[in-house]
């Protein structure tokens, strides 16, 4: 297997996202993560851009010893010489120095001729290699400029001392294959190339970033620069632990790997986007909330059989604790059923039809049906079937800021009769209760209301508590549903029903005793 260097740019290019601005702090518990994370290379920062920028630069340098800190250089004395003042105290100095090469940049940016470039990056890089052991020299647009320049430039920065040739796609204009031919035409054309590591910066403004960092890889690229969750000037660099991932599942093609301690990627993907403020969306590879996470019911039902039917990765890889089965509108009866098992119940067959159809009306409401959904489901239609005997068949409320409030609801009695009624209220719950009240034979006495969400969010289900006084009986009732107004009406009624249930039992238990 070949050996590719990970290359971790998150603290210089990543943190040229717009709006993303670290302290001092952060960028040294960046960098130690990225050590723990082994990165072959950090680029801590520009030390020659401010003087903030210097200091945390020169703290990485001093502190990191897992691995080689590095900082970015215009091919200017000035900068060179800031760098080494920032690098110097790490345990292998290593300047990372750049300039132009395609004839857009040249002609417009640097105002200089192909001559002029040549020769000021084969001065800057001697004058660096007085100080640094390691020089890593960048054609800033590689992917733009013309490919017998580079050879000619690359083949005098490394004469000059650069021993690590990087090839960036500054702007994400190339393509997988087109990038695979720029590598491939270096290798075999640049004379002394067996002294120097080609390596691969890709940016992601076509949405390519990675497949051309692998196609890179794939045609002699020694080196990968990335950044955590893609992070990056623009639309982004090549995203760390897709490329990483990405090598290691499939070795059997790539055959390459990195010394990158993957448990760790999780961590360090998590306190990036916490310290950036740039957050990873959820369908985001590897590390994305729902990169684990399976929600229709024949994939679940396929992952619990055997998980590589539907899991090419195992969550551990990456420092993700399990994968996750989401139960909404798609899943099916045997991720259902396994949930009712994690929860501690076992249920029949007919149960778990009955409860199946309570769970799927829910879910059709409801983006994510929760634990502790499930359990209010279980609860409710455990409750339910035993003591029904009131029951509302169909509630409507009217209500309005400038009208009074107004319930109409259809119930059916302990008789078998079906009742319709309206009564009006000072407010919505209380036209409910009024309306019940009027089908309901004895008074009641609403002693306690409460109301609360059964888990988070807006779709959440809203559980009432009530505690009531009928036939002279004390009881409390509570009632599930996504509205608050049929939850309360089922509390309601359950706080009834429980009533008339103990009243039966007492009353068959005279019978059996008499
Ligand atoms: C592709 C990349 O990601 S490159 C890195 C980009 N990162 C950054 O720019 C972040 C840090 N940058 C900064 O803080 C500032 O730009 C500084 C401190 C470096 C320079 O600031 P200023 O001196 O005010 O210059 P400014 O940024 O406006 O312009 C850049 C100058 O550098 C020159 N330049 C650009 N690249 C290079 C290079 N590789 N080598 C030498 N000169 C360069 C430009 O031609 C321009 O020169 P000019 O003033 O003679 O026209
Ligand atoms: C400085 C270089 C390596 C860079 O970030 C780019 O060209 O994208
Ligand atoms: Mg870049």
């Amino acid at each position: 297997m070949r050996k590719i260097n990970v290359f971790d740019t998150t603290l210089r290019d990543g943190e040229q996202s717009a709006g993303v601005n670290l302290n001092f702090e952060e960028k040294l518990e960046i960098a130690r993560q990225l050590e723990r994370l082994n990165v072959d290379i950090i680029e801590a920062g520009f030390p020659a851009s401010s003087p903030g920028d210097f200091r945390s630069v020169k703290a990485i340098a001093d502190t990191v010893r897992g691995c080689s800190v590095t900082g970015l250089s215009r091919s200017i004395q000035k900068d060179i010489d800031t760098s080494w003042e920032a690098l110097r105290g790490g345990i292998e100095p290593r300047l990372h120095i750049f300039i132009a090469t395609s004839p857009i940049h040249m002609v417009h940016k640097l105002k200089k001729s192909p001559e002029q470039v040549i020769e000021t990056a084969v001065e800057t890089v001697k004058y660096a290699a007085k100080f640094f052991p390691t020089i890593q020299w960048s054609a800033e647009d590689a992917c733009r400029s013309d490919l017998n320049f580079l050879v000619r430039i690359i083949e005098q920065v490394i004469d000059a001392g650069a021993s690590v040739i990087n090839i960036p796609d500054t702007v994400g204009y190339i393509t997988p294959h087109e990038i695979g031919h720029i590598f491939k035409y270096l290798k075999e054309n640049v004379r002394n190339i067996d002294r120097a590591i080609l390596s691969t910066h890709c940016h992601d403004d076509l949405g390519m970033a990675v497949a051309n960092s692998l196609s890179a890889i794939e045609h002699g690229a020694g080196q990968v620069e990335c950044t955590i969750n893609g992070i990056g000037e623009r639309a982004g660099n090549a995203a760390l632990e897709e490329i990483a991932v990405a090598l290691k599942i499939r070795s059997d093609y790539y055959h390459a790997q990195t010394r990158l301690k993957l448990h760790e990627i999780k961590r360090t993907s998590t306190l990036v986007s916490k310290l950036t403020g740039m957050v990873v969306p959820n369908n985001k590879a590897i590390i994305g909330a729902n990169a684990f996470a399976h929600e229709s019911g024949i994939h679940q039902d396929g992952v619990l059989k055997e998980k590589t039917t539907y899991e090419i990765i195992t969550p551990e890889l990456v420092g993700v604790s399990s994968n996750r089965m989401v139960l909404g509108k798609h899943s099916g009866r045997h991720a259902f059923k396994e949930k009712i098992k994690e929860l501690g119940y076992s249920v029949n067959d007919e149960e778990l039809n009955r409860l199946f159809i309570a769970f799927k009306d829910l879910a059709d409401k409801k983006k994510e049906v929760t634990e502790e959904d499930i359990f209010a489901i279980l609860t409710e239609e455990r409750v339910a079937a035993a003591i029904a005997y009131y029951k509302v068949q169909q509630l409507q409320v009217n209500y309005g800021t400038n009208n009074i409030p107004t319930a109409t609801i259809t119930m059916t009695t302990p008789e078998g009769l079906e009742l319709q009624e309206a009564a009006t209220g000072s407010g919505s719950v209380e036209a409910i209760y009024n309306t019940l009240e009027r089908m309901i034979t004895s008074p009641i006495k609403l002693l306690d209301y409460r109301i609360q969400s059964v888990s988070g969010g807006r779709d959440a289900l809203a559980e009432v508590y009530v505690k009531i006084n009928y036939q002279e009986t004390e009881t409390s009732g509570r009632g599930t549903a996504h509205d608050v107004l049929e939850a309360s009406a089922k509390a309601y009624i359950n706080a009834v029903n429980r009533i008339l249930n103990r009243k039966l039992k007492e009353d068959l238990s005279i019978k059996v005793h008499s």
